[in-house]
Protein backbone atom coordinates (compact mmCIF):
# COMPACT_ATOMS: atom_id res chain seq x y z
CA UNK A 1 0.00 0.00 0.00
CA UNK A 2 2.73 2.32 0.64
CA UNK A 3 6.65 2.34 -0.31
CA UNK A 4 9.29 4.22 0.31
CA UNK A 5 12.76 4.20 -0.61
CA UNK A 6 15.50 6.74 0.18
CA UNK A 7 13.35 9.22 0.68
CA UNK A 8 15.08 12.57 1.30
CA UNK A 9 14.00 16.23 2.53
CA UNK A 10 16.53 19.05 2.95
CA UNK A 11 15.48 22.69 3.92
CA UNK A 12 17.44 25.56 3.36
CA UNK A 13 16.98 28.28 5.69
CA UNK A 14 18.54 31.30 6.39
CA UNK A 15 20.44 33.63 3.85
CA UNK A 16 24.24 34.33 3.56
CA UNK A 17 26.60 33.22 6.13
CA UNK A 18 23.37 31.84 8.09
CA UNK A 19 22.34 30.15 5.12
CA UNK A 20 22.22 26.07 6.76
CA UNK A 21 20.58 22.95 5.42
CA UNK A 22 18.34 20.83 7.24
CA UNK A 23 18.04 17.34 6.34
CA UNK A 24 14.57 16.84 7.63
CA UNK A 25 14.19 13.44 6.51
CA UNK A 26 17.85 11.46 5.51
CA UNK A 27 16.95 8.31 3.55
CA UNK A 28 14.07 6.54 4.86
CA UNK A 29 12.93 3.70 3.80
CA UNK A 30 9.21 2.27 4.57
CA UNK A 31 6.38 -0.84 3.91
CA UNK A 32 3.26 -0.76 5.37
CA UNK A 33 0.73 -3.54 3.55
CA UNK A 34 -2.73 -3.71 3.10
CA UNK A 35 -5.36 -3.43 6.11
CA UNK A 36 -2.24 -2.41 8.25
CA UNK A 37 -2.02 0.25 11.06
CA UNK A 38 1.40 1.62 11.49
CA UNK A 39 2.04 3.99 14.12
CA UNK A 40 4.73 6.65 13.15
CA UNK A 41 6.64 7.58 16.21
CA UNK A 42 9.07 10.13 17.05
CA UNK A 43 10.16 13.45 19.15
CA UNK A 44 9.06 16.59 17.99
CA UNK A 45 11.19 17.92 14.27
CA UNK A 46 12.38 14.09 13.95
CA UNK A 47 10.84 13.95 10.43
CA UNK A 48 7.04 12.43 10.98
CA UNK A 49 5.09 15.12 9.49
CA UNK A 50 7.98 15.87 6.41
CA UNK A 51 7.62 11.97 5.40
CA UNK A 52 4.08 12.14 5.76
CA UNK A 53 3.40 15.40 3.22
CA UNK A 54 6.17 13.76 0.56
CA UNK A 55 3.76 10.79 0.83
CA UNK A 56 0.72 12.58 0.41
CA UNK A 57 2.49 14.51 -2.49
CA UNK A 58 2.42 17.96 -0.76
CA UNK A 59 6.35 18.39 -0.81
CA UNK A 60 8.23 16.92 -3.67
CA UNK A 61 11.44 14.57 -2.33
CA UNK A 62 14.82 15.53 -2.36
CA UNK A 63 15.75 12.21 -3.44
CA UNK A 64 14.40 8.70 -3.54
CA UNK A 65 11.43 7.31 -4.43
CA UNK A 66 7.43 6.22 -2.95
CA UNK A 67 4.43 4.88 -4.03
CA UNK A 68 1.15 5.34 -2.64
CA UNK A 69 -1.32 2.78 -3.61
CA UNK A 70 0.04 1.88 -6.14
CA UNK A 71 1.06 5.55 -7.74
CA UNK A 72 3.96 6.83 -7.50
CA UNK A 73 3.85 10.63 -5.24
CA UNK A 74 6.03 12.13 -8.25
CA UNK A 75 4.56 11.34 -11.44
CA UNK A 76 1.03 10.23 -10.35
CA UNK A 77 0.38 12.70 -7.50
CA UNK A 78 -3.66 13.07 -8.90
CA UNK A 79 -4.29 9.48 -8.44
CA UNK A 80 -2.44 9.45 -5.01
CA UNK A 81 -4.62 12.09 -3.79
CA UNK A 82 -7.79 10.42 -4.78
CA UNK A 83 -6.79 7.33 -3.50
CA UNK A 84 -6.43 8.22 0.37
CA UNK A 85 -7.51 10.65 2.99
CA UNK A 86 -5.39 13.12 4.70
CA UNK A 87 -5.45 14.48 8.00
CA UNK A 88 -2.86 17.46 8.58
CA UNK A 89 -1.50 18.22 11.63
CA UNK A 90 -2.43 22.00 11.55
CA UNK A 91 -5.63 21.22 10.13
CA UNK A 92 -8.00 22.21 8.01
CA UNK A 93 -8.51 25.95 6.64
CA UNK A 94 -12.54 26.49 6.41
CA UNK A 95 -14.33 29.21 4.54
CA UNK A 96 -16.76 30.36 6.93
CA UNK A 97 -20.08 28.14 6.12
CA UNK A 98 -21.33 26.27 8.27
CA UNK A 99 -19.30 22.78 9.20
CA UNK A 100 -21.42 20.70 7.87
CA UNK A 101 -21.61 22.73 4.45
CA UNK A 102 -17.80 22.66 4.31
CA UNK A 103 -17.66 19.03 4.85
CA UNK A 104 -20.32 18.16 2.28
CA UNK A 105 -18.54 20.10 -0.68
CA UNK A 106 -15.34 18.23 0.59
CA UNK A 107 -17.22 14.75 -0.07
CA UNK A 108 -18.33 16.28 -3.57
CA UNK A 109 -14.80 17.48 -4.29
CA UNK A 110 -14.13 13.80 -4.08
CA UNK A 111 -16.99 12.69 -6.66
CA UNK A 112 -19.23 11.95 -4.08
CA UNK A 113 -23.03 12.48 -4.68
CA UNK A 114 -24.68 15.22 -2.51
CA UNK A 115 -27.25 12.55 -0.73
CA UNK A 116 -24.10 10.64 0.12
CA UNK A 117 -21.55 13.09 1.40
CA UNK A 118 -24.54 14.30 3.71
CA UNK A 119 -25.20 10.51 4.91
CA UNK A 120 -21.57 9.65 5.86
CA UNK A 121 -21.00 13.02 6.98
CA UNK A 122 -24.28 12.94 9.34
CA UNK A 123 -22.79 9.50 10.47
CA UNK A 124 -19.43 10.82 11.17
CA UNK A 125 -20.57 13.63 13.38
CA UNK A 126 -22.47 11.52 15.14
CA UNK A 127 -19.39 8.98 15.42
CA UNK A 128 -16.99 11.30 16.61
CA UNK A 129 -19.43 13.49 19.02
CA UNK A 130 -20.42 16.09 17.26
CA UNK A 131 -23.84 15.94 17.14
CA UNK A 132 -25.97 19.05 16.98
CA UNK A 133 -22.70 20.94 15.29
CA UNK A 134 -24.06 20.89 11.77
CA UNK A 135 -24.96 24.21 11.41
CA UNK A 136 -22.28 25.69 13.58
CA UNK A 137 -19.32 27.51 11.85
CA UNK A 138 -16.05 25.88 12.61
CA UNK A 139 -14.31 29.19 13.56
CA UNK A 140 -16.78 29.29 16.88
CA UNK A 141 -15.67 25.81 17.41
CA UNK A 142 -13.56 24.36 20.18
CA UNK A 143 -10.19 23.49 19.76
CA UNK A 144 -10.88 19.50 19.90
CA UNK A 145 -14.03 20.45 18.15
CA UNK A 146 -12.57 21.45 14.97
CA UNK A 147 -9.65 18.75 15.24
CA UNK A 148 -12.54 16.37 15.31
CA UNK A 149 -14.12 17.97 12.50
CA UNK A 150 -10.66 17.77 10.34
CA UNK A 151 -10.92 14.60 10.76
CA UNK A 152 -14.42 14.05 9.37
CA UNK A 153 -13.11 16.18 6.16
CA UNK A 154 -9.96 13.42 5.82
CA UNK A 155 -12.24 10.54 6.12
CA UNK A 156 -15.93 11.94 4.39
CA UNK A 157 -15.22 10.19 1.20
CA UNK A 158 -14.59 6.15 2.78
CA UNK A 159 -10.94 6.12 1.71
CA UNK A 160 -9.27 2.63 2.21
CA UNK A 161 -5.87 4.50 3.18
CA UNK A 162 -6.11 7.08 5.77
CA UNK A 163 -3.07 9.43 6.92
CA UNK A 164 -3.54 10.91 10.12
CA UNK A 165 -0.87 12.97 11.36
CA UNK A 166 -0.89 13.56 15.47
CA UNK A 167 -4.79 13.14 15.26
CA UNK A 168 -5.75 13.41 19.14
CA UNK A 169 -3.40 16.19 19.51
CA UNK A 170 -5.36 18.35 21.71
CA UNK A 171 -7.95 16.60 22.54
CA UNK A 172 -9.63 15.48 25.70
CA UNK A 173 -8.62 12.02 26.96
CA UNK A 174 -12.59 11.11 25.93
CA UNK A 175 -12.35 12.61 22.90
CA UNK A 176 -8.86 10.69 22.62
CA UNK A 177 -9.95 7.32 23.66
CA UNK A 178 -13.45 7.73 21.02
CA UNK A 179 -11.12 8.55 17.71
CA UNK A 180 -8.84 5.82 18.95
CA UNK A 181 -11.89 3.40 18.57
CA UNK A 182 -12.87 4.90 15.43
CA UNK A 183 -9.24 4.47 14.13
CA UNK A 184 -9.94 0.70 15.15
CA UNK A 185 -13.00 0.48 13.50
CA UNK A 186 -11.92 2.01 10.24
CA UNK A 187 -9.66 -1.28 9.98
CA UNK A 188 -12.17 -4.01 11.35
CA UNK A 189 -15.14 -2.64 9.43
CA UNK A 190 -13.76 -1.00 6.35
CA UNK A 191 -10.34 -2.93 5.77
CA UNK A 192 -8.59 0.52 5.94
CA UNK A 193 -4.80 0.94 5.86
CA UNK A 194 -3.92 3.52 8.21
CA UNK A 195 -0.38 5.32 8.45
CA UNK A 196 -0.53 7.91 11.66
CA UNK A 197 2.08 9.86 13.17
CA UNK A 198 2.05 10.45 17.03
CA UNK A 199 4.53 11.49 20.05
CA UNK A 200 2.33 9.52 22.23
CA UNK A 201 4.16 6.11 23.10
CA UNK A 202 0.71 4.83 24.50
CA UNK A 203 -1.24 5.43 21.30
CA UNK A 204 1.24 3.74 19.61
CA UNK A 205 0.99 1.00 21.66
CA UNK A 206 -2.66 1.07 21.83
CA UNK A 207 -3.58 1.62 18.20
CA UNK A 208 -0.67 0.23 16.08
CA UNK A 209 0.04 -3.40 14.54
CA UNK A 210 3.44 -2.23 13.87
CA UNK A 211 5.56 0.91 14.58
CA UNK A 212 8.00 2.86 12.79
CA UNK A 213 10.34 5.03 14.86
CA UNK A 214 11.97 7.88 13.51
CA UNK A 215 14.49 10.20 15.23
CA UNK A 216 16.79 13.01 13.03
CA UNK A 217 15.04 12.12 9.92
CA UNK A 218 16.05 8.14 10.18
CA UNK A 219 14.23 5.05 11.03
CA UNK A 220 15.57 3.28 14.26
CA UNK A 221 13.25 0.79 14.08
CA UNK A 222 10.37 -0.89 12.63
CA UNK A 223 8.79 -3.66 14.61
CA UNK A 224 5.46 -4.63 16.33
CA UNK A 225 5.37 -2.88 19.76
CA UNK A 226 5.78 -6.13 21.39
CA UNK A 227 8.60 -7.25 19.27
CA UNK A 228 10.54 -3.50 20.00
CA UNK A 229 10.42 -4.14 23.76
CA UNK A 230 11.86 -7.46 24.01
CA UNK A 231 14.51 -6.15 22.13
CA UNK A 232 15.26 -4.04 25.22
CA UNK A 233 17.39 -5.31 27.48
CA UNK A 234 14.96 -6.78 30.57
CA UNK A 235 12.82 -5.76 33.10
CA UNK A 236 12.81 -2.71 35.54
CA UNK A 237 12.89 -4.08 39.24
CA UNK A 238 12.49 -1.58 41.88
CA UNK A 239 13.01 -1.74 45.18
CA UNK A 240 11.94 0.38 47.83
CA UNK A 241 14.01 -0.32 51.35
CA UNK A 242 12.73 0.23 54.13
CA UNK A 243 15.64 1.88 56.14
CA UNK A 244 18.52 4.27 55.12
CA UNK A 245 21.56 2.37 56.01
CA UNK A 246 20.11 -0.82 54.30
CA UNK A 247 20.12 0.83 50.69
CA UNK A 248 23.90 0.35 50.54
CA UNK A 249 23.64 -3.41 51.06
CA UNK A 250 20.08 -3.55 48.88
CA UNK A 251 21.91 -2.13 45.96
CA UNK A 252 24.62 -4.28 46.46
CA UNK A 253 22.37 -7.90 46.23
CA UNK A 254 20.66 -6.53 43.29
CA UNK A 255 24.13 -5.91 41.30
CA UNK A 256 24.55 -9.57 41.53
CA UNK A 257 21.46 -10.36 39.55
CA UNK A 258 20.69 -7.17 37.55
CA UNK A 259 22.51 -4.71 35.34
CA UNK A 260 22.72 -0.52 35.23
CA UNK A 261 21.99 -0.20 38.96
CA UNK A 262 20.73 3.17 40.10
CA UNK A 263 19.86 4.42 43.51
CA UNK A 264 17.40 6.96 44.06
CA UNK A 265 16.74 8.05 47.83
CA UNK A 266 15.41 4.77 49.17
CA UNK A 267 14.90 3.45 45.74
CA UNK A 268 17.30 0.56 43.84
CA UNK A 269 16.43 0.11 40.72
CA UNK A 270 18.37 -2.43 37.99
CA UNK A 271 17.35 -4.16 34.61
CA UNK A 272 16.89 -7.87 34.81
CA UNK A 273 16.50 -10.55 32.07
CA UNK A 274 13.16 -12.24 33.20
CA UNK A 275 11.93 -10.73 36.20
CA UNK A 276 10.20 -13.68 36.41
CA UNK A 277 12.87 -15.71 37.12
CA UNK A 278 15.25 -13.79 39.23
CA UNK A 279 12.69 -12.04 41.56
CA UNK A 280 12.18 -14.86 43.64
CA UNK A 281 15.51 -15.75 44.30
CA UNK A 282 16.42 -11.84 44.79
CA UNK A 283 13.80 -11.73 47.45
CA UNK A 284 15.62 -14.86 49.51
CA UNK A 285 18.44 -13.17 49.31
CA UNK A 286 17.85 -9.80 50.39
CA UNK A 287 15.43 -11.34 53.31
CA UNK A 288 19.09 -13.18 54.31
CA UNK A 289 21.14 -10.32 54.28
CA UNK A 290 18.69 -8.76 56.64
CA UNK A 291 17.40 -6.27 53.98
CA UNK A 292 13.37 -5.06 54.68
CA UNK A 293 11.69 -3.46 51.62
CA UNK A 294 8.55 -1.45 51.82
CA UNK A 295 7.72 -2.75 48.64
CA UNK A 296 8.76 -4.34 44.49
CA UNK A 297 7.74 -3.31 41.56
CA UNK A 298 8.62 -4.79 38.35
CA UNK A 299 8.46 -2.62 35.49
CA UNK A 300 7.79 -4.12 31.37
CA UNK A 301 10.14 -2.50 29.39
CA UNK A 302 8.08 0.87 27.66
CA UNK A 303 8.51 2.54 24.15
CA UNK A 304 10.35 4.62 25.64
CA UNK A 305 12.92 2.45 26.67
CA UNK A 306 12.89 1.50 23.11
CA UNK A 307 13.90 4.83 22.08
CA UNK A 308 16.35 5.29 24.97
CA UNK A 309 18.17 2.19 23.72
CA UNK A 310 18.34 3.00 20.06
CA UNK A 311 18.98 6.53 20.20
CA UNK A 312 20.36 7.39 23.96
CA UNK A 313 17.95 9.81 24.40
CA UNK A 314 14.82 9.30 25.93
CA UNK A 315 11.44 10.26 24.01
CA UNK A 316 10.04 12.38 26.50
CA UNK A 317 13.51 14.76 27.25
CA UNK A 318 13.16 14.98 23.79
CA UNK A 319 10.07 15.99 23.14
CA UNK A 320 8.86 19.83 23.94
CA UNK A 321 7.01 20.21 27.20
CA UNK A 322 5.97 17.21 29.39
CA UNK A 323 4.07 15.22 27.28
CA UNK A 324 0.48 16.90 26.88
CA UNK A 325 -1.33 17.93 24.36
CA UNK A 326 0.14 21.09 22.62
CA UNK A 327 -2.00 23.87 22.35
CA UNK A 328 0.18 25.48 20.19
CA UNK A 329 2.56 24.71 17.85
CA UNK A 330 5.07 27.09 16.12
CA UNK A 331 4.93 26.56 12.50
CA UNK A 332 8.09 26.40 10.27
CA UNK A 333 7.05 28.52 6.90
N1 LIG B 1 9.58 24.21 5.69
C1 LIG B 1 10.63 23.99 6.47
N2 LIG B 1 11.73 24.76 6.43
C2 LIG B 1 12.80 24.52 7.19
N3 LIG B 1 12.88 23.51 8.07
C3 LIG B 1 11.80 22.71 8.18
C4 LIG B 1 10.63 22.89 7.40
N4 LIG B 1 9.74 21.93 7.72
C5 LIG B 1 10.33 21.17 8.68
N5 LIG B 1 11.57 21.64 8.95
C6 LIG B 1 12.53 21.04 9.90
O1 LIG B 1 12.65 19.69 9.58
C7 LIG B 1 12.75 18.88 10.75
C8 LIG B 1 11.66 17.85 10.76
O2 LIG B 1 10.39 18.48 10.93
P1 LIG B 1 9.00 17.69 10.97
O3 LIG B 1 7.92 18.71 11.07
O4 LIG B 1 8.95 16.74 9.84
O5 LIG B 1 9.14 16.88 12.32
P2 LIG B 1 8.02 16.07 13.11
O6 LIG B 1 8.65 14.78 13.45
O7 LIG B 1 6.76 16.04 12.36
O8 LIG B 1 7.88 16.91 14.42
P3 LIG B 1 6.57 17.29 15.26
O9 LIG B 1 6.30 16.15 16.16
O10 LIG B 1 7.02 18.50 15.99
O11 LIG B 1 5.50 17.56 14.28
C9 LIG B 1 12.72 19.86 11.90
O12 LIG B 1 14.04 20.15 12.26
C10 LIG B 1 12.04 21.07 11.32
O13 LIG B 1 12.43 22.25 12.00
Amino acid sequence: MITARGLVQTFHTGRGKQATEVRAVDGVDLDVAEGEVVGFLGPNGAGKTTTLRMLTTLLSPTAGTATVAGYDVVREPVQVRRSIGYVSQVGATFSGAYAGDEVVDHGMLYGMSRADAVRRGQELFERLQLDGLWKRMPKNMSGGQKRRLDVVMGLIHDPTLVFLDEPTTGLDPQARANLWDHIADLRREHGATVFLTTHYLDEADALADRILIIDQGRIVAADTADNLKAQVSGDLVDLEVAADDQVALAAERLATVAQAVETDGHHVRGRVQRAGRVVPGLLRDLDASGVELDSIEVLRPTLDDVFLTMTGRSLRDAESGDGQPETEREEVA
